[in-house]
């Protein structure tokens, strides 16, 4: 494998008597799209200072290249920062925000800035602003010059803490394309903060889940969404049923007092687990069809499925997107498959996780998804 161009071993941070980070280990491959997703507070934007060099870990190491850099100046690390407020210069125009830095560096003659400055407003769709105010650009637009002052100096590695928080949904929506493809075309690795969790979906090529400072879990989007390790991710990503249960045996879970097949496997017989279900992988039917009697409590119409609020008899909730309308009080049948239910272990690092699903990937493969 080539040399990740970050590594981060063991990585803690305190602030006075507070652990803010607390033993991180990530490894960034060139060329990729990361995201760091989790709630607000969790040490997401402390570990994209760390790499950035703007505060040093209190113990731990920082590569870049296979380089420890962790006594590097910002000034002198390949990385550049994209921040949440934009940071943009009011009293300069487009092009004068988009050179400072070339400008900086007084190693650029008039012609080359101009060119650089050129080529990164067109990659950020801005070629004709360079002369505009800032104050005279959107919300949207505004952003994209902080992105093409960053890429201007063709860093490594470009880090973005929560770059479209300040946009209306829609805009949202469109930069989130826009930053994606933007990344593809450049061929350097984005690492993306963000608290939202479809954004993270919709982006990434891996996903590191954070939670107090800790990684909980990482992989791509898929992996995150149809595995998740614990209570926490599966609650996080995603709408989730999340029920306690029992692993009688491999493949075999028990929940609301039935049992059912599963793919999970590489528990210890009777282990106490928790079993997630997605709202979409749910559908309704009639009571004698379905492997689960519930009573519906209320529905929503949702465009494209009914959103159900149900209650089974031990009075656990569940959440169904289904493509069939149902009636507050009736009772109906749930309908899932073996491979819909994902069985996770009370306390399992990911570690431990991902062996046990190396362990059992063959066997799995008899009750996956086809
Ligand atoms: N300079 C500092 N001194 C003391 N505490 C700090 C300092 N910087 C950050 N913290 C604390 O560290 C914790 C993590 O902050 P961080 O900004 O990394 O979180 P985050 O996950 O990026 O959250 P958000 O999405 O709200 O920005 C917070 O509790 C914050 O108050």
């Amino acid at each position: 494998m080539t040399e990740p161009i970050i590594r981060l071993t063991n990585v803690f941070k305190r602030y006075d008597d507070t652990e803010i980070l607390k033993g991180i280990d990530i490894e960034l491959e060139q060329g990729k799209f990361y995201t760091l997703l989790g709630p607000s507070g969790c040490g997401k934007t402390t570990i994209l200072r760390i790499i950035a060099g703007f505060t040093s870990a209190t113990s731990g190491d920082v590569y870049f290249d296979g380089q420890r850099i962790n006594d590097l100046p910002a000034n002198q690390r390949k990385v550049n920062t994209v921040f949440q407020d934009y940071a943009l210069f009011p009293h300069m125009n487009v092009h004068d925000n988009v050179a400072f830095g070339l400008r900086l560096q007084k190693k650029f003659s008039k012609a080359d800035i101009n060119q650089r400055v050129h080529e990164a407003l067109t990659s950020v769709r801005l070629a004709d602003y360079a002369d505009r105010e800032i104050s005279e650009l959107s919300g949207g637009q505004q952003q994209r010059v902080a992105i093409a002052r960053a890429i201007v100096l063709k860093p490594r590695m470009l880090l973005l803490d929560e770059p479209l928080s300040a946009l209306d949904a829609k805009l949202r929506r469109d930069m989130q394309y826009e930053l994606r493809d933007l990344q593809q075309r450049l061929g350097i690795t984005f690492l993306f903060v963000t608290h939202d969790q479809e954004e993270a979906l919709a982006m990434s090529d891996e996903i590191f889940v954070m939670n107090a400072g800790h990684v909980l879990q990482s992989g791509t989007p898929v992996d995150i969404y149809d595995e998740p390790i614990n209570h926490f991710v599966a609650d996080f990503i995603g709408e989730s049923n999340i029920l306690t249960g029992t692993m009688i045996k491999d493949h075999e879970v028990e929940f609301v007092g039935k049992r059912f097949e599963c793919a999970d496997a590489g528990m210890r017989p009777n282990e106490s687990v928790e079993v997630v279900l997605r709202p979409e992988d749910l559908d309704i039917t009639t009571p004698e069809n379905g492997k689960l009697t519930v009573t519906i409590e209320s529905q929503l119409f949702r465009g494209d499925y009914h959103e159900i609020v149900a209650y089974d008899s031990d009075h656990n909730e569940w959440l169904i997107h289904s493509t069939n309308p149902a009636t507050a009080g009736q009772q109906v049948g749930l309908t899932f498959e073996p491979y819909d239910i994902h069985v996770m272990r009370l306390h399992e690092t990911e570690a431990d996780f991902d062996a046990r699903l190396e362990r059992y990937d063959d066997e799995q493969a008899e009750v996956k998804r086809p």
